[in-house]
């Protein structure tokens, strides 16, 4: 598990070290430790690209403030292994100590102007690396004045490889909003911990890979902000059937989705939850619908009952839904208000109550957050949305009272007690046509089989309230690594999504 925080908690983290308290210097030692880690990754990145560290040329591009100074510290190292560096002191002032020993190994600072920002953006983008390091932490909003058109003019000259120190300039740690101009890193050095800002977008579009650099403090951090599975939560919180495991033991999903608009959608859903291992797939809807469920999943048992006659441990609502058809739109509200864990996508976001439960799993992306926000009286377009994913999230999870999954490039889910979690697993192929219908599938078909078993979250850290958003970030995670493996670097089809979604659980 990623466990990632505040820029105000790792400072928070930080602060016992900073006042000394902990003996003289102890500030320096953790300043010592990034600007060692920062260089030895710069070191990986270079020679894992094949290029010689011996006169290959450095541009560190250093603020005024601490971020400044691990950068000049890491430059430091580097012109003592051979390499020719050079320093864009992009506030006039500089962090002292790290400018006296950049300057000592051999280093050349130069301080940026008004009238030099082009020639400056030139020079650096012709080095074999820039390192950002203008802006950390510390940061209130983003670049301005000549060391925003500096960026400007660097983002435009696309540099062989960015390594963000800390965090992008720009990029804000707390809540992954972008200030531009942001340089786009290949790589994020970051320290102490993950920043939440680093594993939701915008933020997460500008770090690249992220690498943390362990300096001392993890003791001393909180509860994480934001969390990410791994592979190895992942093998542990799925289910395994047991010996004497029947269907019935091992969950059943029903599934109120598809119309005879958007039939397809309930095959898919059909599909993903089948993927997940589900016991059983109950379906229920339109005959012609039911009929082409049939055809697709044989294994799916198809009716046009009503939810109360029907005996399930969870439901999977409104992917596909018409909003003419009044019957389905009961059935998802029946379903949402049955008490049972209920994954709620597409056509039911807009049909179920402003209100609901932590067990209801919201699947919304961007352009229907922004929808769902207005109906709750919050004004927030699509763009504001991509703008601010994790706030976005939060306020929704806050108002519906629901859990809720935003879709994207990076997926975050909330849960209405402020657990976060951000997987980011998928390809960008993955935005194709049905390719969310699967994933809630996925997500129903987890909750038929686990999401009864607090005890398997608890051994993992992860308190009940929590496991809902936990489900719906394991689905995330077998739905992206599912893409990545049925795309491999090409298109994929929604139904090659569930068919390799089966695969990664098996390999998982
Ligand atoms: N605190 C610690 O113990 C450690 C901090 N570290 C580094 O220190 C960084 C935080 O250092 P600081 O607190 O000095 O903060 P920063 O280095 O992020 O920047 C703060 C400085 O920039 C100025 N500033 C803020 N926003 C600005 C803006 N939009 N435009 C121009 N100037 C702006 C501030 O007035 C201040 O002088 C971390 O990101 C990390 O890189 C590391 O050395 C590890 C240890
Ligand atoms: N750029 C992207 N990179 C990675 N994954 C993406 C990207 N865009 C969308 N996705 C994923 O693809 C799926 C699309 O779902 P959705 O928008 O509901 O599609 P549909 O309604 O057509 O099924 C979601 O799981 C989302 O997270
Ligand atoms: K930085």
């Amino acid at each position: 598990m990623i466990s990632a925080y505040t820029g105000t908690q790792v400072r928070e983290a930080e602060k016992p070290f900073l006042d000394d308290a902990l003996g003289p210097g102890a500030g320096a030692v953790l300043m010592q430790r990034a600007a060692y880690g920062l260089a030895n990754a710069v070191i990986s990145a270079l020679r894992g690209r094949g290029q010689r560290l011996y006169g290959s040329s450095v541009a560190v591009l250093a603020g005024k403030g601490n971020n400044g100074g691990d950068g000049l510290f890491a430059a430091a190292l580097l012109a003592g292994r051979g390499m020719r560096t050079t320093a864009v002191l992009t506030a006039g002032d500089a962090h002292d100590a790290g400018l006296a020993a950049f300057r000592k190994a051999g280093g050349y600072a130069v301080t940026l102007t008004g009238d030099n920002a082009a020639e400056l953006a030139a020079m650096a983008g012709g080095a074999d690396v820039v390192i950002d390091a203008i802006l950390g932490t510390g940061a209130q909003g983003g670049l301005r004045g000549p060391a925003a058109a500096l960026i400007e003019a660097l983002s435009r000259s696309r540099p062989d490889l960015v390594v963000a120190c800390d965090i992008p300039s720009g990029v804000d740690a707390d809540s992954g909003e972008a200030h531009a101009p942001v340089l786009a890193a290949d790589l994020t050095v970051t320290f102490g911990a993950a920043k939440a800002g680093l594993l939701a977008d915008p933020g997460a579009d500008s770090a690249g890979r992220v690498r943390v650099i362990p300096i001392g403090i993890e003791l001393a951090l909180p509860w994480p902000a934001l969390r990410r599975l791994e592979a190895r939560d992942l093998s542990a919180l799925l289910p395994r059937p047991e010996r004497r495991a029947h269907k019935y033991s091992r969950g059943v999903l029903g599934v109120v989705a598809g119309s005879s608009a958007y039939p397809g959608a309930a095959v898919l859903a059909c599909k993903g939850a089948l993927a997940a291992g589900v016991g059983m797939v109950r379906y229920l809807g339109p005959p012609d619908v039911a009929d082409l469920v049939r055809q697709s999943c044989p294994e799916v048992v198809c009716s046009a009952g009503a939810v109360a006659d029907t005996h399930v441990q969870a439901w999977l609502v409104g992917s596909g839904l018409d909003d003419s058809d009044e019957q389905q739109l009961q059935r998802a509200r029946d379903a949402a208000d049955s008490g049972l864990p209920t994954i709620a996508d597409a056509g039911a976001l807009p049909a179920l109550p402003e209100v609901l439960a932590p067990q209801v799993i919201l699947t919304p992306h961007a352009g229907e957050l922004s929808a769902l926000l207005e109906r709750l009286g919050v004004s927030l377009d699509r763009s504001a949305v991509e703008a601010s994913t994790l706030s976005a999230v939060r306020r929704a999870a806050g108002l519906t009272e629901a859990t809720v999954l935003l879709k994207g490039a990076t997926t975050l889910v909330a849960s209405p007690f402020q657990d976060f979690f951000s997987q980011a697993e998928a390809t960008p192929w993955l935005a194709t046509a049905g390719s969310g219908d699967v994933l809630a599938g996925i997500i129903g078909g987890l909750l038929a089989q686990v999401g009864a078993d607090v005890g398997r979250f608890g051994d993992q850290g992860i308190d009940p309230d929590a496991r809902w958003a936990a489900i719906a970030a394991m689905a995330a995670s077998i739905h992206g690594r599912a893409g990545v493996r049925a795309s491999g670097g090409g298109p994929v089809t929604a139904s090659g999504i569930a068919d390799a979604a089966r695969e990664v659980m098996r390999e998982l």
